[in-house]
């Protein structure tokens, strides 16, 4: 199936991150053949943007999060040779990733480097932002649980990464907590603040991905991140399709055409049977409780070994407000549930 595309300027860009946040619905286990198959469906569509990394970003593949069945580096070199418009991109948290990640990246052909830190730490940016535009790529800078700081100090943040050289901000619900009207006022209020590109990347825990990214829209957003099927830390991400589908719906051109963004999702991803996107229990207490959702592997897997409830977990981790690094304390309070002391 495809459908016509319009010559109307697209209302925003389209980031695709089926593979780097998707990267967690398969545990990190994506080939060199899947990731061809996807970059070939999605930029046939005419998606402008792909994300390749591991799903914790460069340098992502380590004990603590997961080792990757494949080098990212290989499967980012697939992405580059096989795009024949789409740009790849890739996202890094400094202090997982380093800067020869960002090096190696920028040899290879990736154009875009999304830098992501926790809300309240824009300063940790300021050299891998600097660094990426003196690797000649556009820098998007990443502020993730987005949901814990108020508009105004989510602006102090941004402004932070503006001038470390963004070319974008993102507003990152890293935890899919955010209501319609939360979602578009950090939007609102960084779009009156900043004189760079805004973003929005939104997760499904309380099903308002796509709401949450229309909203934005309404209030100007740049860049909206997508991944097919939705797959995504925690209950998956924003479906590509399904924002693409609502958009062409209302008449606002998206650049890609919707047929074959469906038919992507439906015959590439679809069948890659991710163990992640759905908003089962868990899904959805990670967004209620505003819990990082790449959390949700590292929760079960600790509840398995210490015979506790992964509910339970991601309640308590809510409560004590742990934030993104901090994977060491599910363990730790998965051993207090099972003692009786959280
Ligand atoms: C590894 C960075 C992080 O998971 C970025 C992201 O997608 C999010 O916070 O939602
Ligand atoms: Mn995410």
């Amino acid at each position: 199936m495809t459908t016509a595309t319009t010559n109307a300027s697209p209302a925003f860009r389209l980031t695709d991150s089926t593979l780097r946040d998707g990267s967690h619905a398969v545990h990190h286990q994506f080939t060199a053949g899947q990731v061809r198959s996807v970059v070939v469906a999605l930029d046939k569509a005419g998606v402008p943007v792909i994300e390749v990394t591991h799903g914790d970003g460069l340098g992502g593949s380590s004990f603590n999060y997961g080792f990757s069945g494949t080098r990212e580096m290989d499967l980012i070199s697939v992405a580059v040779e096989t795009a024949e418009r789409a740009r790849i991109a890739v996202l890094m948290v400094p202090g997982i990733g380093l800067k020869d990640h960002l090096r190696e990246v920028a040899e290879k052909g990736v154009q875009i480097a999304r830098i992501a830190t926790h809300c309240t730490e824009a300063d940790v940016t300021q050299q891998h932002i600097g660094l990426t535009k003196e690797l000649g790529m556009e820098a998007v800078g990443f502020l993730m649980l987005a949901h814990k700081l108020s508009p105004e100090d989510l602006l102090e943040q941004a402004r932070k990464m503006q001038d470390y050289g963004a070319d974008c901000v993102y507003v990152v619900d890293s935890a899919g907590a955010l209501t319609i009207s939360e979602a578009k006022r950090r939007v609102a209020t960084l779009k009156a603040g900043l004189d760079v590109e805004v973003g929005i990347h939104a997760h499904n825990n309380l099903s308002l991905a796509v709401a949450n990214s229309l909203g934005a829209l309404e209030e100007g957003v740049d860049q909206i991140d997508g991944c097919s099927v939705g797959l995504g830390a925690g209950a998956g991400n924003c479906p590509t399709e399904v924002l693409v589908a609502v958009c062409d719906r209302q008449d606002i051109p998206t650049g890609v055409d919707t047929f074959s963004v469906i038919d992507a999702a439906e015959t590439v991803v679809r069948p890659l049977q991710p163990t992640q996107g759905v908003i089962d229990r868990d899904g959805l207490l990670l967004g209620y409780a505003g819990v990082y959702g790449s959390f949700l592997h590292h929760v079960k897997a600790a509840a398995s070994r210490y015979d506790v409830s992964s509910s339970d977990i991601i309640l308590e981790l809510g409560r004590r407000g742990m934030v993104g690094g901090q994977e060491d304390m599910i363990i730790d309070v998965a051993l207090q549930l099972k003692s009786g002391g959280a």
